[in-house]
């Protein structure tokens, strides 16, 4: 049986993907120098997200791609100044409204509006976060292009996908890149806010910013590098 240290230490080169520089400034803190990462701008929302991505992913030499940034958290999933790892990330606004509802692609035939993540990071990644004291849990997250701002669509994206923990606007385009090269993805997102009926003011970017900071000083280790 292969030891589990050498599942996770086969990725020498890891692209990591962030929405805006400040996303980007706080992964290179963490990160503190550390080699064989590279930290590239998607820019906001999946299309520009999956096209950088596949631009970045041309040169051919990344083992492991990793979407990364603030995001909202779900009530009672996730609070502000915690930390989400996608356990799977879904595109849910990618379907068709009926007069019974939304049906996702998947239903439709036309593909799929979820991709799987690595098996097996997000769960190292959790233990090594939570003996470091950061808060931190597993569960989905929804990719939207245009960030929930209501009630009612926040109650609709917690039925529709059970257990969602957070919400933001690059991952599903960040893995569809990934996806098309047969490379691993994760999603990792610092919660800044509640997913809700918008209230800008009380956004935490300053301490949702540290948090992406600390959880990145953390993957080296997590790699194994
Ligand atoms: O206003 C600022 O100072 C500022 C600094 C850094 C980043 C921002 C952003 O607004 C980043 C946009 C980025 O954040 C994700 N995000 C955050 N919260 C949500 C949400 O509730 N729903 C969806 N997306 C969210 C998203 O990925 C954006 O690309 C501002």
């Amino acid at each position: 049986m292969r030891e589990e240290t050498s599942i996770d230490s086969r990725y020498p080169q890891v692209l990591i993907m962030t929405a805006v520089q400040g996303e980007k400034d706080a992964v290179l803190r963490g990160l503190g120098g550390a080699t064989g990462f590279d930290v590239c701008l998607a820019g906001v929302g999946p299309a520009s997200a999956a096209a950088r991505t596949a631009a970045a992913l041309a040169c051919g030499k990344y083992d492991l791609v990793i979407s990364a940034g603030i995001g909202g958290g779900f009530r009672e999933r996730a609070d502000v100044g915690s930390l989400v790892i996608a356990s799977e990330i879904i595109a849910a606004d990618l379907g068709v409204e009926t007069a019974e509802g939304f049906a996702s692609v998947d239903e439709l035939g036309f593909g799929s509006a979820r991709v799987t993540v690595h098996p097996h990071l997000p769960h190292k990644m959790l233990q090594l976060l939570e003996s470091s004291g950061i808060p931190a849990c597993i569960g989905p997250v929804v990719t939207l292009s245009t960030a929930t701002g209501t009630a009612s669509t926040t109650t609709e994206l917690a039925r529709r996908i059970p257990g969602v923990a957070a919400e933001a606007m690059e991952g599903y385009g960040v893995a569809i890149a990934a996806q098309q090269l047969e490379l691993p993805v994760i999603e990792i997102r610092a919660i800044s806010n509640v997913v809700g009926p918008r209230q800008r003011d009380l956004w935490k970017i300053d301490d949702a910013m540290k948090t992406l900071e600390r959880a990145f000083a953390k993957l080296p280790e997590v790699l194994h590098k």
